[in-house]
Formats: structure tokens, sequence, C-alpha cells
């Protein structure tokens, strides 16, 4: 299948310039992803938009998926876009496929602490049956990829693209005639904003998004603290921006929001500590915890932010992370992010 590269702003990955010797340094380097397709508005195109065509993949801890699953909820997408959800853990060394691989575990699994944990909302494979990502990506003739989100044709059993960029462009755009929300047609990536949502996107992807990941999972010390101080120098002009509007680009939600939304959802209970990007909490900025607030009341926001969706989230980043334990707290997460000022302060 052919492979179309749009370049859109802060789209999912590094500058790969030496990337190997990077690695070797300590510092994280995000990949390419290489299913690159679109669904179109075109009814004669290979992948045109299309009720209960399209399917995804995704992990609940993944920021990513996080934000393509906050695209399809606020869109009303859920009638028009199934959706099959993997355990929060990858696979470990013993296993047949290899390990770190994202793969489906409805019944649950023992983990590194002893405890076996199950989620309700985790499911098998519907479409293809598989129970290992990788397998997915190969019996769509994809190499070299094992990551989520994957949009899925079920019609014509292909990847369409693994880029969540663009499938959040996707739904919030071209898909927005299969949404629930009536008209107006909601579209977060409006003409007249593109120039603002682009730049927002940019710098956000750069300091915040991947910047967190940087702090997080790099081993170079000199990596960790550039990445530590650029990401709160970014929380400082989120907050100068939002004492000015209600959201990035003006009073209505937009594309950009909904990118900025999964780094700092996880702040508070995951990256202040499994990051070490503990300079400040989500709360002390007052202007950014409004906008939290005004996030957490759009329409269908329960599904994607609620406690169980916030477990996935520590299941993932601490269940095999040191000695595999959970942490219990900090109180009063996800509800607080609803609030005026976290409930346990
Ligand atoms: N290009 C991807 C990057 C997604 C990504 O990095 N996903 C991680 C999970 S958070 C993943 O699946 N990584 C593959 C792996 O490490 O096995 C996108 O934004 O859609």
């Amino acid at each position: 299948m052919s492979v179309l590269v749009h370049g859109i702003a802060g789209q999912t990955t590094d500058d790969q310039t030496d990337a190997n010797a990077r690695r070797h340094r300590g510092e994280f380097v995000r990949g390419v992803s290489t299913a690159r397709n679109w669904v179109t508005d075109d009814p004669n195109a290979v992948f045109p938009v299309e009720m209960d065509r399209y399917h995804l993949y995704v992990a609940y801890n993944c920021p990513w998926c996080h934000r393509v699953l906050l695209g399809r909820a606020l869109m009303g997408l859920q009638d028009a876009i199934t959706v099959d959800v993997l355990f929060p853990n990858r696979s470990n060394e013993d296993e047949p496929m290899g390990p770190n691989l994202w793969k489906f575990e409805p019944e649950g699994q023992v983990g590194q602490n002893g405890v076996h944990v199950s989620f309700p909302s985790c499911t098998r494979d519907t479409v293809l049956g598989k129970k290992y990502v990788p397998e997915i990506y190969q019996a769509s003739g994809v190499e070299d990829q094992k990551s989520v989100p994957i949009l899925f044709d079920k019609k014509s059993k292909q990847i369409v693209n693994n880029e969540s960029a663009e499938i959040l462009r996707m739904l919030g755009t071209v898909f927005g005639r299969l949404g629930s929300r009536g008209t107006p047609l909601l579209n977060l990536y409006p003409a007249e904003r593109i120039k603002l949502i682009d730049e927002q996107n940019d710098w956000i992807y750069k300091d915040i998004a991947n910047g967190s990941y940087k702090a997080g999972f790099s081993s170079n010390q000199e990596v960790y603290e550039k990445a530590y101080h650029t990401f709160f120098e970014g929380m400082d002009k989120l907050d100068e921006i939002f004492a000015q509007q209600t959201f990035l680009t003006g009073e209505a939600v937009t594309e950009a929001d909904v990118r900025l939304f999964p780094p700092l959802f996880r702040l508070d209970p995951i990256y202040y500590s499994r990051f070490k990007l503990n300079k400040a909490y989500l709360w002390e900025y007052p202007h950014i915890w409004r906008w939290m607030r005004s996030m957490m009341t759009l329409p269908d926001m329960d599904e994607v932010t609620n406690s169980e969706y916030l477990q996935h989230c520590k299941q993932g980043y601490f269940g095999r992370t040191g000695n595999g334990t959970i942490p219990v707290g900090p109180p009063g997460y996800p509800e607080s992010y609803k609030e005026k000022h976290p409930t346990h302060m």
C-alpha cells in the first residue's frame, strides 16, 4: 500500500538526526509512524468516510491514544467508530512474541507486584482476533511498527493510519458528519483558526507532550534536566494564555486543547513522580486549573477521564517500574479536575 506522508504541525515524531547515537547516550528519541493514509469525504476514495467502517486500537494509558479517544468522545463518534482496548502493561520477556509488546488481556494478568489485575474496559481484539499488536501490523502488511493508536478499516482489513496527530485531525474534521453532536457540525480544526492551532500544536508537542516523555524516559541527566526546565517554562506560558482566554485559541475548544489534555491530565497523579516533573503540580497554576475544569465539562468527557481510566494510566506507568506497586494517591483525582480546587487541599 502506498504511504502518503503529510507533514502536519506538531506530529508525533522526533528529529531523527543521529537518532541511534542519541539513544545510545540515553536520550529518548521517538520513532516515525509509517501508516499515513487519510479517510476523506470523497466516496470513491480508498478510505471514504463511512458509518461503522473504522476501528481504533488503543491503550488508555497511552497519551497519544488518549487524544484520539478524546476526539471521538467530543465529536460524538461512539456509534460511528468502534474501539478495542489493550491491557495497560506490555508483554514480559518470557512471552512467545517477545517482550514489550502491547497485547489484549481482557481477563487481566498477575502483575509484577504479585496481584491479579484486570480492567472491565479491556477487550479482546474484536476485529481480527489477534493477541499482540504487531500481529495486527503484520496482517496489514505494515512492517517495523508496534505502536498504538491504530486506525483500522474493518472493510478492507487494512491499517489506515498510526499517527495520532493525523487520526485526531480526521476525527475532528471529516468524521464530523457521522457524529451525534447535531448542527452546526463540530469542527476541531476550523479554517479560521488553522494558523493559531498549528502554532500551539507545534510548541506544545515539543515542550509539553513529547517533552514530558523526554524527561521521563531519558536516562541522560542533561537531557532530563533540559526537558524538565522546558516543560515548566511551557507551563508558565500556558498559565498566561489561560489567564486571557478559556481555551488555547480563544473561546471555543479546538484540536490544540485536545492535544494538550493528555499530558496535563497525567501531571499530578503520574508525571510529577514517575517522570520527575516535580517543580509544581497542575493545581499550582490557577488558570491552567480553570482550563482543566472547562475541559472536564465538555460532552462525554467522563468516558475518557473517569477513575477507571486513570487507573489504567497508573497501571501502565507504574506496573512494570521499580518494585511494580501502584500508587494509591494522590487523593482526589480525577474528581478534583471538576472542582475549583483539588479536594485534598
Ligand atoms: N506515532 C505515534 C506514537 C505513539 C506511541 O509512541 N505510542 C506508544 C505508546 S504511548 C507505543 O505504542 N509505543 C510502541 C512501543 O514502545 O512498543 C502516534 O502518536 O500515534
